[in-house]
């Protein structure tokens, strides 16, 4: 099976890239180079990724009375917790209280703002982030006013994050939960905010049981529109659900989709075999948003070393790296990063390769991932790629320094 083609990776990936370096700039990236790095978001849920501290007071503003801990230290940890459980039924459970907390015009605006924030912070250029508006109307706002308070937040943030020197720009994704009966309605929202700050469509929720053909009237119609979806598929339930959500329902991207695994053979002289459903992912540059950590706490994958990603990098799979869920794993975009490089060796190369693949695959017009891609993107390794030559003029100057 696949995922056994880890460990061999691991071997192929220190030879290739370790032991035969060739420049410095192939020398494994520092956490600090990480974080500057220009890093590509397309999957991030908005309500995933509260930071503990905004729960605590918006629980406490909006009367929310359940929160199962009051202080953010021990909520992060809650939460880290109580999504850690293999299961992804089980993870989800935890978004009662996200959800439960953003159900006020103010509490949305500030969360998207945040988000932004945190995102650009972390040196994140670029990010789609999802949400489910039809699960913010318990306190009375409409689908309309859910969709305008998260915009509005995002445009704050973004202005929030520049006056501090990050540039970001964030577009939105509206999620429908695959196991409600909203999709079309969802999907008409979608449409009807393109061009004002939402980019395309998903589904999301408890994967078994509810395949994503119950909602096929909704993708047809955003076919109909020339409009983007990305579908959570291939994650908590294997290839039929990728099958479906390619072929039956034509989904541009897939959301996790890491169990295309599954499809592939790894003999025993290392060789690979692709199946059918494998190779067409592959063939047609299907973006596949992998998130790493949030795998590992609902079961999907045992270890970073021994994550399909691996692979699925060297096979040339359109192969993307994403939080999910910050809050749940304790996570961002650098941390996934530095946990990749751990794990594979992978160097300011491949870092860029996920970025460039990431902003390629995004849902904005292709001029302006053009631009993305050649004037932020590639200028920003091309900077890191080369500090080693100012490090050795500055220890040079520092000795002449010393000497004088
Ligand atoms: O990894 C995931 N798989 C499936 N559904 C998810 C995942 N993470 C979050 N959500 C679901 O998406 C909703 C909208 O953001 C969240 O409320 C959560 O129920
Ligand atoms: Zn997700």
């Amino acid at each position: 099976m696949g995922i056994d083609a880890s460990p061999f990776f691991v071997l192929y990936a220190r030879r290739r890239y370790g032991a035969a370096m060739t420049s410095q700039h192939q020398n494994t990236p520092s956490r600090d180079q990480i974080r500057r790095a220009p890093k590509v978001l397309l999957h991030d849920h908005l309500d995933g990724g509260l930071r503990p501290g905004t729960i605590v007071e918006l629980a406490r503003d909006t009367g929310y009375a359940h929160l199962p801990e009051t202080d953010p230290d021990k909520l992060g940890v809650w939460f880290r917790e109580a999504a850690d459980s293999g299961s992804l039924e089980r993870y989800l459970e935890t978004f009662s209280h996200t959800v439960g907390v953003m159900q006020t015009r103010e509490a949305l605006v500030r969360v998207a703002a945040e988000c932004a924030e945190d995102l650009a912070e972390d040196g994140v250029v670029y990010a789609e982030v999802r949400y489910a508006p039809e699960q913010h109307l318990e306190g009375g706002l409409g689908l309309e006013e859910v969709v305008e308070a998260v915009n509005e937040g995002f445009r704050q943030g973004e202005r929030r994050a520049g006056e501090n020197g990050h540039r970001i720009r964030v577009g939105a994704l509206l999620t429908a939960m695959r196991h409600a009966a909203r999709a079309l309605e969802i999907a008409e929202l979608a449409n009807r905010y393109r061009d004002l700050g939402v980019v395309g469509f998903d589904i999301a929720g408890a994967e078994a049981g509810y395949p994503p053909t119950r909602h096929l009237d909704a993708f047809e119609y955003l076919k109909r529109e020339n409009n983007h979806f990305t579908i959570h598929a291939g994650e908590a339930f294997g290839l039929p659900s990728i099958w479906q959500a390619l072929q039956w329902c034509g989904a541009d991207r897939l959301g996790h989709g890491v169990r295309i695994i599954d499809d592939i053979q790894v003999l025993d002289d290392g060789s690979v075999k692709l199946g059918r459903l494998a190779s067409y992912v592959r063939d047609k540059r299907i973006p596949l948003e992998l998130c790493p950590s949030s795998n590992l706490q609902t079961g999907a994958a045992d270890s970073y070393t021994d994550h399909p990603i691996g692979l699925l990098r060297r096979l040339h799979f359109r192969a993307t790296v994403n939080t999910d869920n910050r809050l749940m794993s304790g996570t961002s975009m650098s941390r996934e990063f530095d946990h990749l490089v751990e794990a594979f060796g992978y160097t300011l190369e491949d870092l860029q390769w996920f970025s460039v693949n990431a902003m390629k695959s995004a849902f904005i017009p292709f001029d302006e991932r053009l631009a993305m891609i050649n004037d932020v993107i590639k200028p920003g390794y091309a900077e890191l790629k080369s500090e080693w030559l100012f490090k050795q003029t500055a220890s040079t100057s520092g000795s002449a320094e010393s000497e004088d």
